[in-house]
């Protein structure tokens, strides 16, 4: 199966990494030219992914119609530029991996739904997990969801892109991958306010159990399974993501707790923070489906300038109620 892999950031290119293990042929779709003449030339990427040595057989292009070959194509852009890349890829009736992770501003849709619209033929699977693009790329342990509902498909797109450090765990729960790996970029940016206004360990611990209750009611609205939120692309990803400053999200946050604000913290950075794009969407999304997210709604204010005191005597001082509820 050859692998095309759409987005040359950090997440894409280490995913083209374990795909490439054992000098398997990888195709890199950069944006950027000159993204793709530094990974052809010299077999790093610095600007998005540095100090990794990148197996020579990955070939980045920035033409889409070079990935008219490949077999199936793992589509890692920014959750918020799914729909403009993918309209301009030669897919057909490829399996298209989605790796991103957020909902698409305006329509709410998860990226499955955006990609589904725009190429109706492809099967679709997602990839999700704990997975620091930086560790997966230096070769560290990993382990991962791939959910994809036609069985034949998750079986080989689990044996070509598993690799001796890396380690997907298959389900037929896309919607439940696609929930967790969305909502708890959001939450790491508040248990990041935590970290960055010094607020301690018990309120971060806190902040991930009621965050992941909070995820969990929103997936199951959604249409997911409890397992797969309880799972790496759920739990798994949400208590890596909010424990440690390697995370843009998590990072965002201490900037926001310590008293910067959101549009100067975003202007100072080149890589994504998705939780900043998916919390407002996840706000509507939330309202519509009757759930109730008042750590992703705190989340949204601190993003929208509230001081974090307010938000958090707030979080702090509704009812008290049942923890199942
Ligand atoms: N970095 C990580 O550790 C992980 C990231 N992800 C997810 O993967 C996705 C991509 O993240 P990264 O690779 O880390 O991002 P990044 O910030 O390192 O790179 C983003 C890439 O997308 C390209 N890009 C930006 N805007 C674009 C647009 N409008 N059209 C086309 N290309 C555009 C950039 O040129 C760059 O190549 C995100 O949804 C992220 O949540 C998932 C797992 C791990
Ligand atoms: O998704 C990730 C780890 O699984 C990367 O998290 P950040 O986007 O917050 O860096």
């Amino acid at each position: 199966m050859k692998i095309g892999v759409i987005g040359a950031g950090a997440w894409g290119t280490a995913l083209a990494q374990v795909a490439a293990h054992g000098r398997r042929p990888v195709r890199l779709w950069a944006r950027d030219p000159a993204v793709a003449e530094a990974i052809n030339t010299t077999h790093a990427n610095p600007l998005y992914l540095p100090n990794i040595a990148l197996s020579p057989s990955i070939e980045a292009v920035s033409d889409p119609a070079a990935m008219a070959e490949m077999d199936a194509l793992l589509v890692v852009t920014p959750a918020q530029a799914v729909a403009a890349v993918l309209a301009t890829m030669p897919v057909g009736p490829k399996p298209l991996v989605l790796c991103s992770k957020g909902i698409e501003a305006g329509t709410r849709r998860l990226v499955g739904e955006v990609a589904r619209a725009i190429h109706p033929d492809a099967p679709i699977a997602v990839l999700s997990g704990p997975t620091f693009a930086y560790e997966v790329a230096a070769g560290l342990p990993t382990a991962v969801t791939l959910a994809c509902e036609e069985p034949e498909l998750r079986k080989a797109l689990s044996a070509r892109l598993a690799a001796p450090h890396f380690r997907p765990y298959a389900t037929d729960d896309v919607t439940g991958a696609e929930i967790g790996g969305a909502i708890k970029n959001v939450l790491a940016i508040g248990c990041g306010v935590v970290e960055g206004a010094g607020l301690g360990q018990n309120a971060r611990a806190a902040l991930i159990a009621r965050g992941f209750a909070e995820m969990t009611r929103f997936g199951l609205a959604r249409g997911g399974r409890a397992e797969t939120l309880a799972g790496l692309s759920g739990l798994g990803d949400l208590v890596l993501t909010c424990s440690s400053t390697a995370s843009r999200n998590f990072s965002l946050g201490v900037g926001l707790g310590q008293g910067r604000s959101a549009v100067e913290l975003l202007a100072d950075r080149r890589t994504v923070a998705e939780g900043a794009f998916t919390a407002p969407v996840l706000r509507q999304a939330a309202a519509e489906a009757g759930v109730d997210m008042p750590v992703c709604e705190a989340v949204c204010r601190l993003l929208e300038g509230a001081a974090v005191g307010e938000v958090i005597g707030a979080l702090l001082a509704r009812p008290l109620k049942a923890e199942g509820q």
